[in-house]
């Protein structure tokens, strides 16, 4: 079975450590050393423990290792590519990158300087870290393989059915770019406004906020056919973009949003991957986008004071 290397030892990172470990040979791979003994809590509430191989980059950098067959990169978006930099030097350059993150910033940067295959996965599997050694998968979800030239289909569908595998069902597509765009689309709407105002999903449809979410939401839709994206659902334009917000919102109306936990943490937000390419993207169409522009200037702001 091929092996893997996961750089970025988060929430995302140990899932799938936990997840591939007893079908490959895995490699978690951060830049602090962590307790080899990790524990994983299940959607179902099943504790397992289990020891994985955990490596520094200092250690990566110091010792020779076989390259892996995959190297998947679950950092932060804003992270990824000082993270691969960090490596480089230990892996081929053909070697075949999976990249994690949510919105468009890491993909195609990367897609576009990394001499080998590079792989984009899109999950709705949600999991958060519950201390050094362990990590809570809070749900299952769907995860989406891909890469944005559609030249690697037969490495994204070896890739799924792995992960499919390790109890991580996943399958290939030649869409990628779309399913990146649309979740980035649901979180441009949801995700800042409860980050700033410090509220649960479900609160944006109170009074205080739906007309927020509405004005976000037509900026987000003509973007999205500016770019060739159409909604997930049936249906077409801001109505069908508005009513999968709603429905997000609503089907996670208890979540405190991967940003306003970053927030709360006083950690950087994935502003930039998520507001940054709609606000790039009106630019160059020469479309509104004062709301995405001013939620974006609110995050900086926030975000400079944490360093104060
Ligand atoms: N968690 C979830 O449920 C989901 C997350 N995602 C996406 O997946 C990506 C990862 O999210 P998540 O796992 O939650 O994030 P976390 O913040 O939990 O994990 C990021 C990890 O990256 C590590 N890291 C940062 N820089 C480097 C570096 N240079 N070298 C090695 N490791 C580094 C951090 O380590 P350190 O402790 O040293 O800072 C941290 O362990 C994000 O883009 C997120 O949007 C998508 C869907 C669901
Ligand atoms: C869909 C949403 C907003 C659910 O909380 C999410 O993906 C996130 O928290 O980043």
């Amino acid at each position: 079975m091929a092996s893997h290397w996961i750089l970025g030892p988060g929430a995302i990172g140990r899932l799938l450590a936990h997840s591939l470990s007893p079908l490959a040979a895995t490699t978690l791979i951060g830049r602090r050393a962590l307790p080899e003994r990790q524990a994983l809590t299940t959607p179902e509430g099943e504790l397992r423990a289990q020891f994985l191989n955990i490596l520094t980059v200092a250690q990566l950098a110091s010792e020779t290792h076989e390259p892996p067959a995959f190297l998947h990169i679950t950092t932060k978006a804003m992270a990824a590519e000082a993270a691969l930099e960090g490596i480089a030097n230990a892996i081929p350059s053909s070697t075949p990158l999976v990249l994690w993150q949510n919105g468009f910033l890491a993909q195609p940067r990367i897609t576009q300087t990394w001499p080998g295959p590079v792989l984009c996965a899109t999950t709705t599997d949600g999991a958060y870290l519950s201390g050094d050694d362990s990590v809570v998968h809070a749900g299952r979800g769907h995860t989406f393989v891909g890469d944005l030239n559609n030249q690697h289909d037969e490495l994204a569908e070896a890739l799924a059915q792995t992960l499919t595998q390790a109890g991580l069902a996943a399958t290939q597509v030649a869409d990628i770019r779309q399913r990146l765009w649309q979740k980035l689309a649901v979180n441009a709407a949801i995700n800042p406004l409860v980050a700033l105002h410090g509220v649960r999903n479900g609160e944006l449809r109170g009074e205080a906020y739906a007309g927020r979410v509405i004005a976000v939401v037509k900026e987000v839709a003509a973007i999205m056919l500016a770019e060739g994206i159409t909604p997930p659902n049936i249906g077409q334009g801001e109505e069908a973009w508005l009513a999968l917000v709603w429905q997000v919102v609503e089907n996670t109306a208890n979540n405190k949003a991967s940003m306003l936990q970053d927030v709360e943490a006083r950690r950087p937000t994935e502003r930039g991957a998520i507001l940054g390419p709609l606000i790039e993207s009106a630019q160059r169409h020469g479309l509104a986008c004062e709301e995405l522009r001013g939620l974006d200037d609110e995050l900086a702001t926030l975000e400079e004071s944490f360093n104060r």
